[in-house]
């Protein structure tokens, strides 16, 4: 069959659109279509379909500091972009797709750079031993797609820095992330950069699919498009992105003036469904009260908040205040 390969380049950092763009090409791609889509995040992280947003990624710092928490189609684990990562999607029909071909797509792309990679075996491409790519895959409505990222010179210390696992005690059900030891591929050829390595895709890209290419410099305005504008406002929602977190329970444990606090909750889409507090305070019955005001409140500190606020016309204001101060600092 005659392939139409096409690149499509996304000229938006921002991971919610650039992931409604995966999901809509996906959604418009035609019987004999390859497309190449290639993206950038800016200071991202992104976790898998069924992964725990809480405990794979320092959120309320990433948010803080200016970042994005995404959520994505595809499973397996927590990554993290920034600039000097480059992501690629393959997307195509069920009958067009073949993982050996794209991964071949990518390990060409970096020979043509004199790099020597290998697939691991297990979804990541390696140099050295060292992870400079992770893959994931997503298939729908007879549809597919095969994506993944390339490091080409990202900050470690902030990809460490927000794929710490939380040290509160989480049990959850979701799937947990596989830390990898990662390289940039600029630690092995100092001349390659992201320019470089697009235009090296690119090529490795017709090599593999033909030269009967299309490339677009994708600049779709969503609002002129309301299915990419759906999407948009699916991946930017809190509920996808934290709400979709399987079921989980949460141990928070605090020592303050006035007591020890053990809060256990049980969540479920991101919302309080259970909240026991085991306390040695003298205010038992204001944390029976702390306690079951909890339930139905989504695990944001906002709401959080608003909640707890509601109950400070009665004593044991500053309990209220100590623990908001504390559960400030851990929720986003
Ligand atoms: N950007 C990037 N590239 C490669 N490896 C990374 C990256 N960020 C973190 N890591 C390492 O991978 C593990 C997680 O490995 P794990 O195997 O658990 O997960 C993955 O690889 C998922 C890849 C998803 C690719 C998608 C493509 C477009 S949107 S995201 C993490 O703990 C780090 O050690």
């Amino acid at each position: 069959m005659e392939f139409k390969p096409e690149i499509i380049y996304s000229q938006s950092f921002n991971p919610w659109y650039n992931l409604a763009l995966e999901e809509y090409l996906l959604n418009g791609v035609s019987d004999n279509e390859v497309i190449l889509y290639l993206w950038q995040n800016d200071n991202t992280v992104v976790v898998g379909r069924n992964q725990n947003a809480w405990k794979e990624c320092r959120c309320k710092l990433l948010e803080e500091e200016g970042g994005k928490l995404a959520r994505r189609l595809s499973g397996g684990g927590a990554v993290y972009h920034d600039l000097g990562n480059l992501n690629f999607t393959f997307l195509m029909k069920d009958s067009l797709y073949d993982l050996k071909h794209q991964l071949n797509v990518i390990l060409n792309a970096v020979k043509m750079a004199g790099i020597e990679a290998e697939f691991s075996g297990r979804n990541d491409l390696v140099v050295q031993g060292k992870k400079f790519s992770g893959n994931a895959f997503y298939k729908a409505k007879g549809s597919s797609y095969h994506h993944g990222t390339i490091l080409v010179n990202s900050d470690f210390s902030k990809l460490m820095r927000y794929l710490q696992v939380s040290s509160d005690k989480i049990r959850s059900k979701g799937v947990d992330s596989v830390r990898a030891r990662v390289i940039n591929l600029k630690e092995v050829n100092p001349d390659i950069n992201i320019e470089k390595m697009k235009k090296l895709m690119e090529e490795s890209f017709i090599k593999a699919y033909g030269d009967n290419i299309e490339t677009s410099p994708e600049e779709i305005n969503p609002e002129k498009l309301p299915e990419l504008d759906k999407l948009y406002q699916k991946y930017s929602s809190w509920e996808w992105r934290y709400g979709r977190t399987p079921e989980f329970d949460i141990k928070l444990v605090n020592r303050f003036d006035w007591g020890g606090i053990e809060l256990n909750l049980a969540l479920k889409n991101g919302v309080i469904t259970e909240s026991t507090i085991y306390s040695d305070a003298m205010e038992s019955d204001l944390i029976r009260k702390i306690a079951s005001s909890l339930k139905g409140v989504p695990f944001r500190f906002g709401d959080i908040n608003n909640r707890l606020t509601g109950l400070k016309e009665e004593e044991g204001k500053n309990i209220i205040d100590d623990l908001l101060t504390w559960l400030k600092n851990k929720i986003s």
